[in-house]
């Protein structure tokens, strides 16, 4: 039986951001459709926009519309009717703003109290302190902090001074929304609810992984953020990382926050440093030239439309990247990890491909390796592509085959979206999916030489056309060892 919701004020600062209107608002809608929220829950979002809550209302109506189904007027108004909007400029001396903050929250301090950081992260720190200032932490607040958390190893040291100085870490939610998908938390019960797979999940059995993250959108109206942030920073450091953890943990004593995060970092701190020269060898930079995308003629990164113009920063920045990694362990020893991402790519779709390795003697010409598909969006689901005999007499005819499993297909429940589950996740106090602060900087501490390394040489990415699969330099990196990377599996 699900529980009753608490009543709660979501303080969402970066309310019109992008994350906000592509993925927070449309989240929290669904909760609300679903009953998930308390009729007394608002959502107060914070910009430095001017709006006021009549304006902003209008502004998610217009935007946010399109995100969500179409179909319930009543609970749609309800929505709205949760929106309040606080124009305020944080670490701009702003006393007005907190002043309309501490307004609206006054009286509802029993309340569990969200702040949701939904800004660049250079803002964490300086709201964290101007919030306090303006005595608005509650015993039962929570913070929860956007990925990526910092620039690099030393600022999300400092962020997470800086907000620790404010809040216990109890209090502080590292939200990665990857773990929230449903497939993500599926690989863990395919790897530990299985007999199967844990007997072959080793270098002796399986050659390398392949995990690729492709979008097919650019980055419009994202300049201000993207041009200092960057694949590795946007994707890398965090989602492409923590994928990397699942399929490469040991497997936890428990199924408790503190044994999976455990087991997480130990594969984080076993990454081997990439640095120096090897970065040239083991790493791809890329940024998207003009070209089509979805069957849509779309501009090249610098020509993305945006209310500021491309700077050098934005002609150097990564808007692919891929990266060869290894864990040194006994279980990985010599498995290549190999890593991609991109925007504009032909495709969208995430999905983590684990290459077995051929059979030691094949009696049969034609065979090849299986290959365990995990595929995260869209469509979630998983595939393994077996050698079969093709059907006939005479000779023996080899066919690999995919044996699937559709969720969509197999289980009848809507699949709720990442943000949906996680928010849900904050609001009832359950910190398990979200990041702890050694694991976040681990992953710093691996991504750190690539981008001084990176930073040092100055260089313009490869460009590569939108709507195609990467840059060449990203084929290299896999045709060096004889590989190549899965497309048919993606498209
Ligand atoms: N976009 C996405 O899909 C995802 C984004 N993220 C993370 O979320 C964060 C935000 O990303 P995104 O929404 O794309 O960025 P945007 O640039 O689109 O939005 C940033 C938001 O922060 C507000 N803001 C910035 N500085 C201040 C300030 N000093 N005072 C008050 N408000 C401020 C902006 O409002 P205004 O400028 O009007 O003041 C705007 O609402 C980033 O850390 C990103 O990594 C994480 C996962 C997915
Ligand atoms: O964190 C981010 O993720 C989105 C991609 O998320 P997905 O759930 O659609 O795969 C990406 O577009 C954005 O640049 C990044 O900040």
């Amino acid at each position: 039986m699900s529980e009753t919701p608490r009543p709660a004020d979501l303080i969402v600062f970066g309310g019109t951001g992008d994350l906000s209107m592509r993925k927070l608002l449309p989240a929290l809608y669904h909760c609300d459709r679903d009953d998930r929220l308390a009729p007394e829950t608002r959502i107060i979002t914070m910009s430095r926009g001017g709006l006021d809550d009549a304006d902003f209302r209008g502004k998610v109506d217009a935007e946010v519309r399109g995100y969500v189904p179409a179909d319930d007027h009543a609970t749609w108004q309800r929505f709205l009717g949760r929106l309040h909007h606080v124009s305020i400029d944080v670490g701009g001396q702003d006393t007005e703003g907190w002043s309309r903050t501490a307004r609206l929250l006054a009286g509802h301090e029993e309340r569990d109290r969200i702040f949701y950081l939904a800004s660049p992260p250079m803002t964490f720190g300086p709201f964290c302190r101007e919030l306090h200032r303006a005595g608005l932490v509650t015993p039962a607040s929570r913070v929860v902090l956007e990925k990526p958390l910092g620039r690099d190893l030393a600022s999300a040291q400092r962020i997470n001074d800086e907000v620790g100085a404010i809040f216990d870490e109890r209090q502080i939610y590292r939200i990665d929304h990857y773990l929230g998908k449903e497939t993500v938390q599926n690989l863990l019960v395919l790897r530990f609810a299985n007999a199967f797979l844990e007997p072959i999940w080793n270098s002796l059995w399986i050659d390398h992984v392949q995990i690729t993250a492709a979008e097919t959108v650019g980055t419009p109206g994202r300049r201000g953020y993207y041009d200092h942030a960057g694949a590795l920073r946007d994707m890398v450091q965090n989602h492409l990382l923590q994928l990397l953890c699942l399929v490469a943990m040991e497997p936890p004593s428990r199924n408790d926050r503190e044994s999976i995060r455990d087991e997480k970092v130990k594969v984080l701190q076993s990454l081997r440093p990439i640095v120096g020269g090897e970065v040239d060898r083991f790493t791809v930079r890329g940024q998207y030239t003009a070209g089509e995308c979805d069957g849509v003629r779309v501009p090249g990164y610098l020509d993305e439309p945006d209310s500021t113009a491309p700077t050098e920063a934005s002609r150097r920045v990564e808007t692919f990247a891929a990266i060869r990694a290894e864990v040194k362990n006994w279980r990985w020893a010599g498995v290549p990890f190999y890593l991609r991402t991109g925007k504009r790519m032909p495709y969208r779709s995430t999905e983590i491909v684990v290459q077995f390795k051929d059979v030691p003697h094949s009696i049969f010409p034609g065979s090849a390796p299986n290959r365990l598909v995990l595929r995260l969006q869209p469509s979630e689901g998983i595939r393994l592509h077996l050698m079969a005999k093709e059907p006939g007499a005479g000779e023996v005819a080899l066919k690999p085959v995919p044996l699937s499993l559709s969720f969509a297909e197999t289980f009848t429940s809507r699949v709720p979206e990442a943000y949906e589950r996680l928010l849900m996740d904050v609001l009832a106090g359950n910190p398990t999916l979200f990041m702890r602060r050694d694991e976040v900087e681990a992953a710093w501490r691996w991504i750190d030489p690539i981008l001084h390394e990176w930073e040092a040489q100055g260089a313009a990415p490869e460009p590569y056309p939108a709507g195609s699969p990467g840059p060449a330099g990203a084929h290299e990196l896999v045709l060096r060892s004889g590989r190549y990377w899965y497309e048919d599996d993606l498209a």
